[in-house]
């Protein structure tokens, strides 16, 4: 197992490029399967889910490659296989998004239950609701969805849950719905822009949908899909997580690739806290740092407003501004895994029910931390960054599964990163409590 060495206090500046977005290339990649023809895919990033999600689309008679342009291809050769077994759909929450693809194409697939980032209770009451609604015949059976329908056909339905819309849910029923006969009506879609890009991916390839980017969506059957080429959105997550990494280093960056119009919500609150954006040509950015940081109150919620996968790294930031600060998540409201890790750096921050509340503005010192899930581990390599002296950030295959070579991209802007084996060799002498160059020592 790998970990991070981070040796911290170092203003990051430079310029980097954003990646395509992680969770639209996942869902766009499965419904590869709903085409005979070719696909085309540019812009999708080199990360463990995509290997994750190209390996389970191969068990399903797809053959995947990557060009030497850097583009994904796609098509399938082989339209019998219809079970996404439980060994590669436990890695990531996303392999659930082959099962609308599959039946709409296929009639009929075993999706085993999904795994994802531990953040919390996690059902998919809402997609099997959502495909039986569309005349699927839905069982579980020995953990898997086990999925059947002669033809679809459209449907009025409702995807809203107790805690707003479901992303991946809105992307299962559109895939299938596509094929559906007649018309249907989605009301409580998720508005977001990783599903609406999806919604254009399908459309391009001769699907019939409207209304992509607002709470209903009205999708007209059609007997089938052509292959297409398409291009992936910049990741607002990514995007988000670089800001605050520029702000909490007190750093100046410029990044490349960026959709701010995506990420309203997440600008608004950076520049409340102090963090000054300037949107230059060609959709870049430059992000200013380097003046106080101010507390803030955020509360992560569906599209448009901040996501609850910037959350963490809203926290780590927000124990850098002096005041008190509360972040609540009402998306995954016990997604607060790193807030006891980050009070191993020094951090005064504590959960209480769906928030954490952040007396910021003390310094942070460098600590052995571990990642817990995807966004975690970014927040806690970000507060390694920003932190006095050394520290290591273990499990980091969580961030592994949704940044493309982060460290090496850290590194470009200037931090001091190494990805190194998990052994205790490999741990800074400076960690042990007693070594003379612990931060307190150096401090006395
Ligand atoms: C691969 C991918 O795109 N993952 C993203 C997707 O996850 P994912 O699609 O799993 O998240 P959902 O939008 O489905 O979940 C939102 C909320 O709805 C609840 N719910 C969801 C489905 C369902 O059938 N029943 C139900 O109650 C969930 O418990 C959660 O409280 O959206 C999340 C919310 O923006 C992000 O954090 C994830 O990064
Ligand atoms: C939670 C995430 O991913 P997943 O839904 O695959 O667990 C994420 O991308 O932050």
């Amino acid at each position: 197992m790998d970990m991070f060495v981070v040796q911290g206090g170092r203003p990051l500046r430079g310029r980097v490029a954003v990646s395509g977005a992680k969770n639209a290339a996942l869902p766009i990649m499965a419904a590869a399967l709903a085409t005979d023809g070719p696909t085309t895919l540019h812009g999708v990033p080199d990360l463990v889910d995509v290997r994750t999600m190209a390996a389970l689309l191969q068990t399903l008679g797809v053959a995947v490659e990557r060009a030497e342009d850097g583009s994904l291809q796609l098509e399938v050769v082989d339209k019998r296989p219809a079970i996404a077994e439980y060994e590669l759909v436990r890695r990531m929450r996303a392999s659930v998004c082959v099962l609308g693809p599959l039946l709409g194409r296929r009639g009929r697939a075993a999706v085993s239950l999904p795994g994802g980032c531990n953040i919390g209770h996690r059902p998919i009451d809402l997609h099997l609701r959502g495909l039986e609604a569309l005349g699927a015949d839905i069982r579980i059976e020995r953990g898997y969805v086990v999925a059947r329908a002669n033809r679809l056909k459209g449907a009025s339905l409702y995807l809203g849950g107790a805690c707003g819309s479901t992303v991946t849910g809105t992307c299962n029923v559109m895939a299938a719905a596509v094929f559906a006969k007649g018309t249907t009506t989605i009301e409580a879609a998720a508005c977001e822009p990783e599903v609406e890009d999806l919604g254009r991916y399908l459309n391009a390839m001769g699907a019939r949908i409207s209304g992509l980017g607002t709470p209903t969506l009205r999708i007209d059957g059609v007997d089938r899909l052509e292959g297409t080429t398409h291009t992936v959105i910049p990741d607002r997550i990514e995007a988000a997580t670089l800001m605050i990494a520029a702000a909490m280093t007190r750093g100046e960056v410029t990044l490349d690739n960026v959709r701010l119009d995506h990420m309203t919500a997440v600008v608004r609150k950076l520049e409340e806290i102090g963090v000054k954006l300037q949107p230059q040509p060609e959709g870049a950015v430059h992000i200013d740092g380097t003046g106080p940081l101010r507390p803030a109150d955020c509360i992560a919620l569906p599209y448009p407003a901040i996501p609850t996968d910037v959350q963490a790294q809203l926290t780590a930031l927000l124990t850098q501004a002096e005041g008190i600060s509360v972040v609540t998540d009402k998306v995954f409201p016990d997604r607060f895994m790193h807030v006891s890790e980050m009070a191993r750096m020094g951090a005064r921050v504590r959960r209480e029910g769906q928030s954490a509340i952040i007396a910021g503005g003390e310094p942070l010192s460098g600590a052995s931390v571990m990642a817990s899930d995807l966004r975690a581990s970014a927040a806690l390599v970000l507060a390694a960054l920003a932190a006095r002296g050394e520290s290591v950030v273990r499990r980091i295959y969580h961030l592994d599964r949704g940044y493309e070579r982060f460290e090496e991209r850290l590194r470009m802007l200037g931090a001091d990163i190494r990805r190194v084996v998990d052994t205790p060799a490999n741990v800074p002498a400076s960690l042990h409590p007693l070594s003379a160059t612990a931060p307190e020592s150096e401090a006395a």
